[in-house]
């Protein structure tokens, strides 16, 4: 019998489901209730809430019923592993669908880079949608290792996977009617794709030119007043909690009964030991109602207005004709998970991934994607920033747990001619090595707010080019650890004096590892250990915060290969004055 009559007959009865869950209490996500029914699923799909039997029946005992929870933006790179490994790591955390953004890669691969993302998920039993990467590069003031056009996107759009346009963050080609960027943007409206936004720093009447291209979504909102004015103008927010930027507390304020189902949940990027510590979307739930915001309002944030937001028409609820993406919970507020299904079939119980048939991806990878870290080697002496007696300087000052920095003016130290870096006024070096395209640029700046005492550290993980940057107290290791990266082809490093302390090898496009993602967080545990020896004792992630220090489209000030960028003005200023 084909399935779709399989299904119907089994909503009618006139056969069993293959699946009932008796004794739960659901999550009824359209009254805002909690419901005592059963569950039908057949072929993967939910046929029925009401009084069924089935072949199988699995007693809930009274546990709680949630829809699977929905990340609505994520870039997976951020999480350093593949997407196959990716899904093992967020599906005992509820998490059944992400819409991801693979602008990392593609910053680096370019089109193979998102074929790869395409192929990788295919594998995994986590549903992974993928919105096209609209800016690579993320602005003309860096170099990336691609440039796409509309048409490098086009092919993509007939995968049913594609929803549309990722986060649209060159503010300017928009407001400015950048062709590239207008071919882009009128391709998604035809397909009536979706189209997300990026509008960090912007309110107001610029917001407006947004909304009138299409670009419906935001989660860069720092305050609960810029997610007022983007939900004013119909756009949804989605409230962020990842491993770099934690806002969502501070954007709570803003969710009411009235607008609540405007809001998502998001990660956006989310280190691969947060992931396994602290959680994903299951956490953004519990905080946000230790916090105040009422418990099913929380759940629809992270299933059925994630859904409606991208049109995900049957995901996000426990009624018949949707998927049976649906979590097990002993308790709602602490978000206790119990078992995950997806299309009916059980995936993870008691925060374990249950071995299913496929525990590896079979997807190899393209060796195009291998080695990318490419820089003409350079002298210690070319990483010196040249000053004056008593200068002063554009500082970027890193904030904790939040990717935008201020830009501030301090007194610096100079000898021989030659900006020092000081650890008493933790005033220290930044570079960014350009590593695509052989142009030799190297971007310098100083930096306040990590407060490290020695040592450098240094990564090929820099938003959105993904070029080296590195955070030096002294040229030598600042020297050393740029020259690990080109060593490892990419990854993570921590050096003192000279020697390596700790280091994580990613070798896909400098950006994720193939390697188990237990093994990682091994290493990522020896880079904790190794950034306490440099003497950092701040209460946020050195090397996340670090990845967002070259990304010109984040407020204040940042650094890209091609120097000091002024975000407000989008343009390049000088580092001493
Ligand atoms: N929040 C963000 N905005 C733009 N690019 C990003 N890459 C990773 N996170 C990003
Ligand atoms: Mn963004």
């Amino acid at each position: 019998m084909e399935p779709f009559v399989r299904r119907l007959e089994a909503a009618a009865k006139k056969i069993k489901a293959d699946l009932v869950i008796k004794n739960g209490k659901i999550i009824d996500v359209f009254n805002g209730e909690l419901i005592e029914e059963t569950i039908a699923i057949t072929d993967g799909t939910i046929v029925g809430v009401g009084d069924y039997e089935g072949v199988t029946t699995i007693d809930a005992k009274g546990k709680f019923i949630s829809p699977g929870f929905i990340d609505g933006h994520v870039h997976i790179e951020s999480a350093m592993v593949t997407p196959f490994q990716f899904s093992q790591v967020v599906i005992p955390h509820g998490v059944t669908t992400v819409i991801a953004d693979p602008h990392e890669i593609a910053n680096v691969n370019g089109t193979d880079g998102i074929q790869f993302m395409i192929d990788s998920a295919k594998d995994a039993p986590l549903n992974i949608y993928y919105m096209l990467p609209s800016c690579v590069p993320a602005t003309p003031f860096e170099h990336a290792g691609a440039i796409l056009s509309a048409e490098d996107l086009q092919p993509f759009y007939q995968h049913d996977c594609v929803l549309g346009l990722g986060e649209v963050m060159d503010f300017p080609s928009v407001f400015n009617q950048d062709p590239a960027m207008l071919k882009k943007i009128n391709a998604a409206n035809l397909l009536k794709k979706k189209i997300d936004g990026h509008a960090a720093g912007i309110s107001g009447d610029p917001l407006n030119v947004y909304l009138t291209a299409g670009i419906k979504t935001d989660h860069e909102c720092v305050t609960p007043e810029e997610a007022y004015d983007r939900l004013k103008k119909g756009m949804y927010v989605m409230l962020r909690e990842g491993s770099a930027a934690k806002d969502l507390v501070s954007l709570l304020p803003v969710v009411t009964e009235r607008n609540a189902r405007r809001c998502l949940f998001v990660t956006d990027d989310k280190h691969l030991d947060d992931l396994l510590a602290q959680g994903s979307i299951d956490y953004s739930i519990s905080l946000s109602i230790k916090n105040g915001l009422d418990p099913i309002l929380a759940y629809q944030m992270a299933t059925i207005n994630a859904a409606e937001c991208f049109d995900l028409k049957t995901k996000g609820a426990i009624a018949p004709g949707y998927d049976a993406d649906l979590i097990l919970l002993n308790d709602l507020e602490s978000v206790d998970i119990d078992q995950v299904f997806i299309k009916g079939k059980r995936i993870a119980e008691k925060g374990d991934f249950v071995v299913t048939e496929n525990t590896t991806s079979d997807v190899s990878i393209p060796n195009n994607l291998l080695n990318t870290v490419h820089f003409k080697n350079f002298s210690v002496e070319e990483l010196q920033l040249k000053s004056l007696e008593n200068a002063k300087a554009n500082i970027i000052e890193v904030l904790p747990n939040k990717i935008i920095t201020k830009h501030i003016v301090e007194e610096i130290e100079t000898s021989n001619g030659f900006f020092q870096p000081s650890i008493d006024k933790d005033q220290l070096k930044i570079a960014v090595i350009e590593r695509h395209n052989q142009t030799g640029n190297i971007g310098l700046g100083i930096v306040k707010g990590f407060g490290l005492t020695a040592g450098a550290i240094a990564t090929t993980i820099a938003h959105d080019s993904h070029n080296v940057v590195a955070l030096a107290t002294n040229d030598y290791d600042l020297h050393k650890a740029t020259e690990m990266m080109k060593d490892m082809g990419g990854g993570m490093v921590v050096i003192k004096d000279g020697e390596v302390l700790a280091s994580l090898p990613l070798e896909i496009s400098g950006l994720m590892t193939a390697n188990p993602f237990a093994i990682i967080n091994d290493k990522l545990m020896d880079i904790d250990h190794a950034l306490k020896e440099i003497g950092f004792k701040g209460n946020f992630n050195p090397f996340l915060t670090l990845s967002f220090l070259a990304l010109p489209v984040i407020p204040e000030l940042k650094l890209t290969d091609l120097g000091l960028f002024q975000v407000k003005d989008f343009k390049h200023i000088d580092v001493i004055l």
